[in-house]
């Protein structure tokens, strides 16, 4: 049986929406007014990209076979990204045949690990390995989710992140995460709107809807521990990314002083098998977040996935539309998927990467069927009308 190479590799740049999210207009509900690491400096509290959250832009990677089939994917590195994917990672991918996927995953990572092991690196890593599933994925005729075991169940679940879970029931969800608005810069004064925001949800959303605060990183422990308590009163089901991504030690600490029955989640910003080793050995979480896009791919993901299901830990990946969609379907332990609203007000559903994709599904009352993946690949194209660039070659 003759196995198609892989021929070229090549790596375009987009802007405005697409794999980075963040990359929106003025006003809308992602960028203004959330609590950031950065919120304690006046001149970068009010919008997240004043400190520069939209910078990268979104990296496409695309594969092309020796058959003429081409496979993508998205994530978010921009011009580092296709940098890295030109001048460094393509020696590991052309030439190498389309199920070579682990092997161009090992030499991409160590051929990296000098300057690499988390962020940037392993965004464009992932943006690689996802193309390479995708193309896989094409030339078998086989959707990415049936190349990794099959569909355990008929539908995902969905809750959905943004500023209006009042809405977001309305629209069927299971629940809705809200961004942390205001955060210790605010002192108590910024404790007491949060206190009384989540108040007003609640008695909004009623008792069964999930509630969740995302905090993007932006806390200290105490703040972290006192937020959590304050909360308990109004059924917060968890409370996430509360500290920087490196402090192990505080998010063990945060578990251990969080009300019993409130989960403790995070993990967005981290990446690889041994970051997330960290996470679960030192009992950081209930419930960790890898971004498929970010933490190394699909290949990586199913060894993070693995861990975590030997420590009890679930997994529900942040954000990255299809690419999570395909690995959820295919769990036991990731009982339900996340939904970004990506309208200005959060107030109808907008597919996460538009507009960069056609075909993207997106959840209907709250759920997608699994046949809605039933397409070869990840099941999805670029949209011509973006404009892609390509800044390097090789
Ligand atoms: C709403 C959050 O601040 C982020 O923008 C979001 O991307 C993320 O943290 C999430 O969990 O969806
Ligand atoms: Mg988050």
């Amino acid at each position: 049986m003759s196995i198609p190479v892989i021929k070229h590799v090549r790596a375009f740049v987009v802007r405005g929406g697409g794999a980075d999210y963040h990359d929106q207009g003025d006003g809308h509900w992602i960028d203004d007014h959330i609590c950031t690491p950065m919120s304690k400096y006046p001149q970068y509290k009010q919008s997240r990209q004043s400190f520069g959250i939209n910078v990268l832009g979104t990296l496409v990677v695309e594969v092309e076979a020796s058959d003429g089939t081409v496979g993508f994917a998205v994530t978010t590195g921009g011009e580092l990204g296709a940098f890295i994917v030109e001048k460094h990672l393509a020696r590991f991918v052309e030439g190498a045949k389309v199920t070579d996927i682990e092997k161009i995953w090992d030499q991409m990572f160590n051929g990296t690990l000098y300057y690499g092991r988390k962020g940037i690196v392993l965004n464009t890593i992932s943006g690689v390995d996802l193309a390479l599933w995708d193309l896989l994925g094409k030339i078998r005729n086989e959707p990415v989710y049936e190349m990794l075991g099959g569909a355990v169940r008929d539908e995902l679940q969905f809750y959905a992140t943004g500023a209006r879970p009042d809405l977001a029931k309305k629209m069927g969800f299971i629940g809705g995460k809200m961004p942390l608005q205001y955060g210790p810069s605010d002192g108590e004064e910024g404790l007491k709107k949060t206190i009384a925001n989540l108040a007003t949800m609640r008695e909004r959303v009623g008792d069964d809807f999930w509630l969740m605060f995302d905090c993007w990183m932006s806390l200290d422990l105490n703040y972290a521990t006192r937020l959590a308590h304050a909360a308990k009163e109004y059924g917060l089901k968890w409370i996430e990314e509360c500290l920087p991504p490196d402090d192990y030690w505080g998010y063990a600490e945060l578990r251990k002083q969080a009300p019993k029955g409130m989960m403790v989640t995070t993990g967005e910003h981290e990446a690889t098998r041994w970051g997330f080793r960290m996470l679960m050995e030192m009992g950081c979480c209930d419930l960790i977040q890898p971004d498929v896009g970010w933490c190394g791919g699909i290949t990586e993901l199913i060894k993070i996935s693995a861990l975590a299901d030997a420590h009890n830990v679930l997994v529900v990946p942040h954000g990255s539309s299809v690419y999570s969609y395909h690995f959820v379907i295919t769990r036991q332990n990731s009982p339900f998927a996340e939904f970004l609203m990506m309208a200005p007000k959060a107030d109808k559903v907008v597919p996460m990467f538009n507009p960069l994709l056609l075909d993207e599904p997106v959840p209907v009352n709250g759920r997608m069927k699994s046949t809605e993946l039933d397409k070869p690949g990840f099941g999805v194209r670029l949209n011509p009308d973006c404009t892609l660039t390509r800044p390097y070659t090789h």
